[in-house]
């Protein structure tokens, strides 16, 4: 069958990841990577497909059968995710989780009125881990679930100190309180506020002449990313953060903990160690791109999240062969 189209529109970490996914997916074809910076200036990154202006988006309506969005979600998805999805069938990894809902509804009426498809917030939290929490709710409702991320690098949190004014690089590190774990881990189902279960710490190269008090303030404050955080912000210089913080591993669990009767209490647990957070979820976001080609071939238009996408579209094998073989 003739392999599915994929575009790329932001050439970051989540960008690159999913170039180098596209290769691992053979009923996919990469056609073109578009920025929003000059192409020639992104030759360094040695690109598998050519890049243009995300200008030339505009008359490739007709050859991308699905559209990858890997903007930032602090400041780039909340304009591209509406105007992209009004033109072609997307996926994106949106993450500001107390945002979703009115980014949903951004979404789903341009797609729509484009007879378009547009899964948002893929990724594994979101995405995964939302699978693994709406499971446990249902499978267990007698419970409590939990989710614990890390120790490792947030490519939404770090994204977002990039965007503060004075702020030239960054990167943000999620610690889990081993405490909670433990508590969590004994059966205790313990009630945990945000600031229990993690803190964050951030290290920042400063603009030349910035304020460093100003920008620590504006990290720490920072509505929906930090501000219910204890975060430590750490200024350093370009070479240190190019020599001690150039990897992205993450990971962390999604715990179900409850009883079927008083007597008989149950786990689920969903666990991830990630060696690159970009590219495993890059990984997740090309997997979800076939569900969403699927789905807008079967009719099924506008925002969708992966709470919608029966798992079985995800699969290049046939509906027969993950019967035969996964059932
Ligand atoms: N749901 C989930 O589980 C996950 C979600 N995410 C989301 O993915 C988003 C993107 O993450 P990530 O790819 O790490 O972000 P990056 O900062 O690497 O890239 C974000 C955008 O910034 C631009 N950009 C990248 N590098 C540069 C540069 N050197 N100079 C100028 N602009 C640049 C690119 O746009 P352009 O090419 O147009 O210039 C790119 O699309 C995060 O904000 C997060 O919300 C990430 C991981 C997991
Ligand atoms: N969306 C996160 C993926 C996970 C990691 C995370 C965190 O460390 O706060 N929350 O969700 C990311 O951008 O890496």
């Amino acid at each position: 069958s003739t392999p599915i189209r994929i575009g790329i529109a932001g050439y970051g970490n989540l960008g690159r990841g999913v170039e180098a996914a596209l290769a691992k997916n053979p009923d996919m074809t990469l056609v073109g990577i578009f920025s929003r910076r000059p192409p020639e200036s992104l030759a360094a990154l040695d690109p598998a497909a050519p890049v243009f202006a995300m200008d030339a988006l505009g008359e490739r309506t007709g050859d991308i059968d699905v559209l990858m969005l890997c903007g930032g979600s602090k400041s780039d998805l909340p304009e591209q995710g509406p105007a992209l999805a009004a033109r072609f069938n997307t996926v994106d990894s949106f993450d500001t989780h107390a945002r979703i809902p009115e980014y949903f509804d951004a979404v789903d009426a341009p797609a729509r009125a484009g007879g378009k498809t547009a899964l948002i917030s893929a990724g594994w939290d979101p995405g995964m881990f939302s699978i693994n929490r709406a499971y446990g709710e249902a499978l267990l409702p007698d419970g409590a679930t939990y989710t614990f991320w890390g120790r490792g690098l947030s490519q939404g949190h770090s994204d977002a100190i990039r965007r503060v004014p004075g702020v030239a690089a960054g990167v943000q590190y999620t610690i889990p309180s081993q405490e909670a774990i433990d508590r969590v881990r004994s059966g205790e189902r313990p009630e945990l506020s945000t600031r229990d279960k993690h803190t964050r710490e951030c290290f920042v190269v400063l603009e030349p002449g910035a304020d460093a008090d100003e920008v620590r303030a504006a990290i720490v404050g920072m509505p929906n990313y930090f501000a219910d955080y204890d975060t430590t912000v750490e200024f350093i210089s370009d070479e240190a953060l190019r020599r001690d913080h150039d990897a992205m591993p993450h990971g962390g669990f999604v715990i179900r903990s409850g009883n079927t009767t008083d007597a008989q209490a149950q786990v689920i647990e969903y666990r991830l160690a990630l060696e690159s957070n970009p590219e495993f979820t890059a990984s997740v976001l090309v997997a979800y791109a076939r569900a969403v080609h699927r789905l807008n071939q079967q009719g099924r238009t506008g925002a969708v999240t992966v709470l919608d996408v029966p798992p079985g579209l995800l699969s290049p094998k046939t509906p027969a062969q993950l019967r035969a073989e996964l059932l």
